[in-house]
């Protein structure tokens, strides 16, 4: 392969290993996989010495590092499936909005939105295969460099998560300037989540023509909602995600499974098992079994260990990981844990989660 044929979606080696794809579509593969949210990350030490070398932002828009930083991951453990490294916020960038990664502080918003006149700042238009070239390169990079090892993940922040970020301006315990826009204007509300969304289609879908083999939308801040106020803010936007994305997919003969994960959203997890989702995703609040019995049948779920459970020692990893599987089954089940990995996380206690997963699933599945 040439040099610039590495940043062309076609000719990508073929899918070795397609038990996440197959897990996605409800069935039982030889063994469950697993993959972590958050498995490129600061627990690693070949992670921190590539980003040590230029701001979090900077390495997002490189795609060699978003690149590498996807690989590393699967150098060290058997995932059965990889996330392009990148973050949720680069949309409220395209949208023209200044966004910085301060450490200690986590992402902060240089003018965050405070009123609904704030909204004119925003571009309109935004040309999403200009501004967002750089993920998609990084997607078609690693979809050659990965060859065929596992499916790649694409993914996006939900249109009330990123909208919570651009009003607060960063990371809260209570988001409520956010939560004042919704009771106190709910019109512009519903302005801002509307133009989320049609940047998120758009851009879910250069990330497929790149070379995502599913996609993930992280609604992260769900769990500040209540049962009302996500059926109103959140839910018709993630179903019109779905909707529109499948249906301009079909259009092109393609189809890719979807996965919502709306933390801490237990209360709604009907709605989300009837969103044109294949996958619901689930923080570790939720009991296995009753997510299936609530869910029906209707979709797979992945999930949704304590990632706090990787402090403990490994055969206690072990133990935890048995009790999920037989809580979830092992049909249209895929292993994770129920939020991403912490920085002073145990690469060792990564590898016994993965291991734990591989070996009471092969079991199961033997003598089912
Ligand atoms: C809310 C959110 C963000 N980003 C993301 C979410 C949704 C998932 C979730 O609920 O955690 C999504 C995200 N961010 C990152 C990924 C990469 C893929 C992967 O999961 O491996 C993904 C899927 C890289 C990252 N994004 C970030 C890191 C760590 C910071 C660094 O590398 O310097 C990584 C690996 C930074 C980030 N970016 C964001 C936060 C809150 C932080 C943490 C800030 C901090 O801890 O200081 C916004």
């Amino acid at each position: 392969m040439s040099k610039n044929d590495v940043f062309l979606p076609k000719d990508f080696p073929e899918l070795k290993n397609d038990t996440f794809l197959r897990a996605a579509r409800g069935e039982e593969p030889e063994h469950v996989p697993v993959w972590c949210m958050r498995q490129a990350g600061r627990y690693l030490p070949e992670f921190r010495e590539i980003r040590a070398k230029k701001g979090f932002f900077d390495t997002c828009r490189s795609p060699e590092d978003c690149c590498e930083l996807t690989l590393q991951p699967l150098r060290r453990f058997p995932f059965d499936a990889s996330i392009i490294f990148s973050d949720i916020l680069v949309i409220p960038q395209a949208m023209g909005m200044d966004v910085q990664m301060l450490t200690g502080k986590g992402p902060t918003f240089t003018d965050p939105l405070k009123e609904p006149e704030d909204l004119q700042r925003l571009k309109a238009n935004v040309d999403v295969n200009k501004e967002l070239d750089y993920v998609f390169k990084a997607i078609t990079l690693t979809r050659h460099k990965i060859e065929g090892k596992v499916p790649l993940i694409g993914f996006t922040g939900a249109p009330w998560t990123l909208m919570s970020y651009m009003i607060e301006g960063g990371g809260s315990t209570t988001y409520s300037k956010a939560k004042r826009w919704l009771y106190r204007h709910p019109e512009s509300s519903h302005m801002l989540l509307k133009m989320l969304t049609d940047v998120i289609v758009e851009y879910l879908l250069g990330q497929v023509a790149a070379g995502a083999q599913a996609l993930q939308v992280f609604e992260s801040h769900a769990g500040i909602l209540g049962p009302v106020e996500f059926k109103e803010f959140s839910l018709p936007y993630l179903r019109d995600i779905a909707r529109r994305v499948k249906d301009r997919l079909k259009e092109k003969g393609q189809d890719v499974p979807m996965i919502v994960f709306a933390k801490d959203a237990h209360y709604a997890l009907e709605e989300l098992s009837e969103s044109h989702y294949e996958v619901v995703g689930l923080d570790w609040t939720i009991d296995p079994r009753s997510a299936r019995e609530r869910t029906g049948g209707k979709v797979s779920l992945q999930g949704n260990m304590d990632p706090c459970a990787l402090y403990a020692p490994k055969e206690l990893i072990s133990d935890i990981v048995k009790k999920m599987l037989e809580g979830f089954g092992t049909r249209g089940y895929i292993a994770n844990l129920g939020h991403g990995l912490y920085p002073d996380m145990d690469p060792e206690n990564v590898a016994a989660f993965v291991d734990a997963v591989h070996q009471h699933s092969k079991l199961t599945v033997k003598k089912a």
